[in-house]
């Protein structure tokens, strides 16, 4: 193995040969079995190589998101800054010395790279398991690419095992909940749960997500509802799965 000094430890753990190619390790795996956080984080690895020099990332919530902004810090003299999907991936980036910018001020965002919940081969997916999903269908409307960054326990063929979040405005939450249950979903309030923008959560379990497209569109014409976890209108444009095999890259 070649080694090198400034190669993170976690890396050496998890790797069996690295090298060191135009600033970057590539790396094969210790006999080809990882954890499913070592897999998040060869995605986040992955993933970097999406983002162009000198511009502004737009960055997802949850796991797999903090294992990009992890990767993102090591070359944050290569960017501009980073739009935050969530308070709490603001929180990180800033902890990392990444300059947090405000979408309004933000006229170009060539990539939001962000984990997801559910996805299919058609790249769409159900988000919002950490509450984030109306900021982060915010981001990705503006962004021109959406990288999702997945190991592949979430790849589904069908998507809807995982219950899917509505976020509603409070005082609608019975309301909707009512709506929903006409559609066939059983909705469940999130408790002890406020969203960044100050709403509620209902997860909807055992709906059939047969047409995505469709079911999005009419859970967000409900009167209280802000939007809906499913990312079928707008996917995403790239998957990058991970597997003992390494990592895949998909696109539609
Ligand atoms: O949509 C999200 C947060 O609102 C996340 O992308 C989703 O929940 C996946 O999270 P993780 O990477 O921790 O599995």
């Amino acid at each position: 193995m070649r080694e090198n000094s400034k190669c993170p430890a976690s890396l050496l753990k998890l790797a069996d040969s690295i090298i060191l190619i135009n600033n970057r390790y590539s790396f094969t795996h210790k006999n080809n079995i990882m954890t499913q956080d070592e897999q998040k984080r060869a995605v986040a690895q992955a993933a970097i190589q999406h983002v162009p020099f000198d511009c502004i990332v737009g960055v997802g919530t949850g796991s797999t998101a903090n294992y990009f902004i992890d990767e993102l810090a090591r070359i944050k003299h290569k960017i501009r800054g980073a739009v935050a999907s969530s308070e709490a991936t603001a929180h990180r980036l800033r902890s990392h010395d990444i300059e947090v910018m405000d979408l309004n001020g933000v006229d170009e965002l060539p990539v939001y790279v962000d984990g997801t919940d559910e996805i299919t081969e058609y790249l769409h997916m159900i988000k919002g398991g950490g509450g984030a999903l109306t900021r982060e269908k915010i981001v990705a409307a503006v962004a021109k690419k959406f990288i999702c960054i997945a190991d592949k326990s979430k790849l589904v063929n069908i998507l809807g095992k995982f219950p899917l979040p509505v976020e509603v405005i409070p005082m609608a939450r019975s309301y909707v909940a009512r709506e929903i249950t006409r559609l066939g979903g059983q909705p469940s309030l999130r408790h002890g749960f406020i969203t960044d923008n100050g709403n509620m959560i209902l997860d909807v379990h055992n709906m059939q997500i047969l047409n995505p497209v469709e079911l999005e569109a009419t859970i967000n014409q409900i009167t209280g509802v802000v939007t809906n976890g499913l990312f079928a209108k707008r996917g995403a444009d790239v998957l990058l799965l991970s597997s003992d095999d390494g990592v895949r890259t998909i696109v539609v």
